[in-house]
């Protein structure tokens, strides 16, 4: 396993949380702590965010992403944003499919694939989010419902485009409750995420970077991403707070 292969991403998702002066002060202390940063950093702020951050973010060595994006180019489509949007708004990073999406708005494996091909075409790099609940754990349905969600988001995905994906395995139990997957249990997942990958594209899976995500915190980062799969994770809580933000990059950072 050779995580060279691939870049460290830590990776913040802010949710619905914080307004313009929040974003204007979080980076500005976040600015001159991650100089040094040896993996990639990027926050995915909300839409009426981006523009302050923006700005805000000018000269740091992080990039902007949002959390959701349409999967058509434009038109009569009340309260979504698209691609070109996005784009056009200094984002370069979108999160599909997160289970905060696929649970309240209706997110499918089918919308999650066709916004997956219209980031990819429009010029944005997706995090696409997979993970299974406690309930699916529990009857030993894991590994099964990953390879399914993996593939069902692939379909029609060249090696080209595939490489170009982030993915984040984030356990739908794990995500906001504090109870972490341990770094096992996430390593596991992970890796078969990866040997699913392998199945559609070959070699090609070795450089498609998998983030872990779910209650990572300051705390238990560093043995996350100790693991030979795990390239990161994506931060919901601990990526509104500077300082744990900051300590979970350093983590990464470490690795390389
Ligand atoms: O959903 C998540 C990131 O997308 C994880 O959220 P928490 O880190 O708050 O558990």
């Amino acid at each position: 396993m050779n995580k060279s292969l691939r870049p460290a991403i830590i990776a913040g998702n802010w949710k619905m949380n914080k307004l313009s002066m929040d974003t204007m002060s979080f980076f500005y202390d976040l600015k001159p702590l991650i100089k040094e940063a040896k993996c990639d950093v990027v926050v995915c702020v909300p839409f009426t965010d981006i523009a302050t951050a923006a700005v805000a973010s000018k000269g740091a060595k992080c990039k902007l992403g949002a959390q959701n994006c349409h999967f058509e180019p434009k038109g009569a489509f009340t309260g979504e944003v698209s691609v070109d949007m996005l784009r056009d708004a200094q984002v370069e990073y979108v999160i599909i499919g997160h289970s905060e999406r696929r649970q309240y708005f209706a997110e499918t494996d089918e919308t999650v694939n066709k916004k997956l091909k219209a980031a990819l075409a429009g010029g944005l790099i997706p995090i696409l989010c997979v993970g299974e609940s406690l309930e699916q754990r529990e009857n030993g349905e894991t590994l099964a419902l990953l390879e399914s969600q993996i593939k069902k988001a692939y379909e029609g995905i060249d090696a080209k485009d595939a490489k170009k994906i982030v993915v984040a395995y984030e356990p739908i139990w794990a995500i906001g409750t504090g109870k972490t997957a341990t770094a096992d249990e996430a390593e596991e997942a992970i890796a078969h995420i990866r040997g699913v990958l392998a199945s559609l594209y070959g070699d090609t899976a070795q450089n498609i970077s998998i983030l872990y995500g779910g209650s990572m915190n300051a705390k238990n980062a560093a043995e996350l991403v100790a693991k030979p799969n795990i390239d990161g994770g994506l931060i919901g809580g601990a990526s509104l707070v500077v300082d744990d933000f900051v300590t979970i990059i350093n983590a990464a950072s470490a690795q390389n």
